[in-house]
């Protein structure tokens, strides 16, 4: 028996259904005329409220799954089932009005802002693609939302230019914010940012998911971060998932020599548990810069 929530378990508990479902996921690209699979069979679900990391080497096709959920790419095989609906084989007139419902939020925020707009009317566009009239009604949710991402009122009014990269990556979740999301896929979204920068916009995040109930897919190279953020990972590579797990699992003790010398990389000393998103940060930063003077990290 199933419920609208997911499947009954006997005893009459109900097991929730996640929001999404990756099942079997095959991604190919053509190159020198001949297909190359970025994406090999992949499988796996975020829970509704949960933040799962897609981790891996750079080209380990992270960013194509994040491509192929929101149908800038084309699976050849497998399927994105989300809350219900199979995303992979959804004809395009029955994908967009799911669209809102799925968020990206890139690296690069300057890229992806409208440089001829304010902060407010960047934010505020969504709200009327999805048909808010009331241009007062836009324009009081977008400073609510810019607020909430921790920008102040004398921000609205301003250009893509006038705000430094932390600041730009904020307006960016905002915007995504504004279409009224259930998922957030976050590709390398802190990844440009220093690591201050990295660990206020990962702590606006975690709030963010807390009070809002958010769902996040959260690709990342860096392992600090992901212990920051994530509840699970998926590591990645050549286009197969490799390893998965909960993250304290994982990344404490890796079951894959891939995923060890990920862990390496990522510099063992940061991988502390319990830590809030800017200590780990913080952490990591003081790691590399440590080791990068030859100094000893306890
Ligand atoms: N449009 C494309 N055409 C052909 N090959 C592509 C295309 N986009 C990506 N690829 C290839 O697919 C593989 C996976 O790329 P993808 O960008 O998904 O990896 P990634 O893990 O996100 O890497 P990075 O961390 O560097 O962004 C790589 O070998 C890449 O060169």
């Amino acid at each position: 028996m199933t419920t609208p929530n997911g499947p009954a378990e006997p005893g009459g508990t109900t097991v929730a259904a996640p929001l999404l479902d990756v099942s079997g996921l095959v991604v190919e690209y053509r190159r020198d005329r001949e297909s190359f699979r970025a994406v090999d069979d992949v499988s796996f679900s975020v829970p509704r409220g949960g933040c799962v990391a897609v981790v891996g080497e750079s080209g380990s096709g992270k960013s194509t799954i994040a491509r192929a959920l929101v149908r800038l790419v084309k699976p050849s095989a497998g399927s994105m089932v989300f809350d219900g609906t199979d995303l992979a084989t959804l004809p395009e007139r029955r994908l967009r009005p799911l669209r809102h419902r799925i968020q990206m939020v890139f690296q690069d925020p300057y890229g992806s802002l409208d440089p001829h707009l304010t902060a407010e009317q960047v934010v505020a566009e969504p709200m009327a693609v999805r048909g808010q009239r009331d241009a007062s009604k836009r324009r009081a949710r977008a400073a609510a939302l810019l607020d909430q991402v921790g920008l102040p009122s004398s921000a609205l009014q301003r250009k893509p230019h006038e705000f430094s990269g932390g600041q730009r990556q904020r307006i960016g979740i905002a915007r995504a914010l504004a279409s009224d999301p259930d998922l957030l896929v976050l590709d390398e979204a802190t990844s440009a940012l220093d690591v201050s920068v990295q660990a206020q916009v990962l702590q606006i995040l975690a709030d963010l998911r807390a009070e809002h109930g958010l769902t996040y897919l959260f690709i990342s190279h860096n392992l600090g971060v992901v212990q920051a953020i994530s509840d699970e990972v998926v590591v990645l590579r050549k286009g197969r998932v490799v390893e998965r797990g909960t993250t304290q699992q994982v990344l404490s003790e890796p079951a894959e020599p891939y995923t060890r010398r990920l862990r390496r990389s990522a510099l063992e000393p940061a991988l502390m548990h319990g830590r809030k998103p800017r200590e780990v940060v913080r952490a990591v930063a003081a790691a590399r810069s440590a080791e990068r003077t030859g100094a000893v990290t306890a």
